[in-house]
């Protein structure tokens, strides 16, 4: 038989593919793990489980040395690693923290010790954990305004409200900064600038974990729970796998076990929460494909747009959906338009005559076969405006791919996009098997 032609070869060539999909290139080796390790062992961890590596897909990660089992420890990271607002106050910072007034806020703390360190290079004793980190992000806040101006509507909204909020951290931190320039040579403002805190920002709001802290008198009063956890805050985020994470009062260690089995050389994911892509996009700065979770939001003003131009008390509609929290998380989903979307567009087509109704509406009573044909009618309709919208933003992204220095936030639009429109035509298929029900 010759050779590639057969079905063995086809199984063989199948298989290869799978596993050179999932399978990671070991980065063990490069110096800045090497250093990195060396710091962890010193503060006594070791690992015999994981390994760096990159993966296609989904980047650096870490990888299983060994096949995993439901209930393990994949690792245990002693207190001695971790950075929390305890070793921003027991550093040379705590006594300026202390002095100022009113009190900085914990994720001030954090960043504000992120950028010191990062500034004092090879003086810095965190330096081996510093120089595994991003050097750049992706979440909003680092987006140009043209690739921002290309997200879904919504995301965009929160998108410029991120941008707003790290601009008032950041000028509502200088004073504070300024009080430090006794602790460095260079002029405070060239250390603390404002990209410096952005990238100090997003460090900790893509990479910490969830740790209460007792609150300090030094801090503001907001909740101190942010610790960043050097190596394990290598571990991606899957959808698909479950894991229990905790700091271990008794051990004294942040531990995750998992709930999911993992094959050895694999790609080992934790779970960041059941997340959408939009809320994924907008605190990690990455999307995940595939995503169950992923759906397609949809805003008042496209509700209203679509609906038959005969109908009527729209206003008292709109503030009854609004007075029942029916107006917001309105989506399409893998599986269709979700039941908030459907019920709110029903309570929308009612009739004159049908108006008394809407309690029952929202109850999820079907009123009738008019009420429930033009609901999925108009369903559909904007089903067909984000398909086309979705298809119009993509050519635009794609043209705009000529300019290399935005490939990487042009890939991310892109990726969002696609995923949404494999949503939307999965829905536009779900809706016309409804539709099919009343013709
Ligand atoms: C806690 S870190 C995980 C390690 C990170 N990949 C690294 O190289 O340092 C979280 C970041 O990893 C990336 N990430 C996590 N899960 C991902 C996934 N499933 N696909 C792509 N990127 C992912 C995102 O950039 C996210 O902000």
């Amino acid at each position: 038989m010759k050779n590639g032609g057969g079905r063995t070869s086809r199984i063989r060539r199948r298989k290869l593919f799978r596993s050179s999909e999932s399978r990671g290139v070991n980065e063990s080796y490069k110096p800045e793990f090497i250093e990195l390790k060396k710091w962890l062992k010193d503060r006594r961890f070791e690992d015999a489980t994981l390994i760096p590596a990159r993966f296609p897909g989904t980047g650096r990660g870490l990888m299983s040395k060994t096949s995993l089992q439901e209930g393990q420890t994949i690792i245990s990271l002693p207190e001695s690693c971790l950075l929390t607002t305890d070793t921003v106050i027991r550093s040379y910072l705590g006594a300026y923290i202390a002095k100022w007034q009113p009190p900085p806020s914990p994720l001030l703390a954090l960043c504000t010790f992120l950028v010191s360190e990062k500034h004092a290079g090879d003086r810095s004793p965190w330096k081996p954990y510093l120089e595994v980190l991003p050097k750049a992000y992706t979440c909003p806040v680092c987006l140009e305004p043209e690739v921002v101006n290309l997200l879904p509507n919504p995301l965009k909204t929160k998108a410029w409200e991120q941008r707003s909020h790290v601009q008032e951290f950041f000028s509502s931190s200088r004073g504070f900064f300024s009080s430090l320039q006794p602790l460095f040579s260079e002029a405070i403002e060239t250390i603390f600038s404002y990209r410096a805190l952005r990238w100090a920002w997003c460090t900790v709001n893509t990479r910490a974990v969830y740790m209460k802290r007792p609150p300090q008198l030094c801090l503001s009063p907001e909740p101190d729970t942010c610790a960043l956890a050097p190596y394990l805050d290598l571990l991606n985020h899957s959808p698909d796998v479950q894991v229990k994470a905790a700091f271990n009062e008794e051990t004294r260690c942040y531990e995750i076990r998992t709930a999911t089995r993992c094959g050895k050389h694999k790609e080992v994911f934790i779970c960041y929460g059941p997340h959408d892509n939009h809320r994924l996009l907008l605190e990690y700065g990455f999307v995940s494909v595939s995503n169950p979770h992923a759906c397609v939001y949809v805003s008042k003003d496209i509700l209203v747009k679509y609906l038959p131009s005969t109908a009527k008390q729209m206003n008292k509609k709109i503030s009854i959906l609004e007075d029942h929290d029916f107006i917001e998380n309105l989506t399409f989903g893998w599986d269709g338009p979700s039941w908030r979307l459907l019920t709110a567009l029903k309570l929308l087509c009612l009739e004159a005559e049908e108006f008394m109704c809407w309690k029952k509406v929202l109850l999820g009573e079907i009123i009738s076969d008019t009420n429930e044909k033009t609901s999925l009618d108009v369903a559909q309709k904007i089903c067909c405006y984000f398909i086309e919208e979705t298809h119009a933003v993509l050519r635009k992204v794609s043209r705009m791919k000529d300019e290399v220095a935005l490939m990487n936030q042009l890939t991310l639009v892109e990726t969002l996009r696609t995923e949404e429109l494999k949503i939307l035509q999965a829905s536009a298929k779900a809706l016309t098997a409804l539709q099919t029900a009343f013709t």
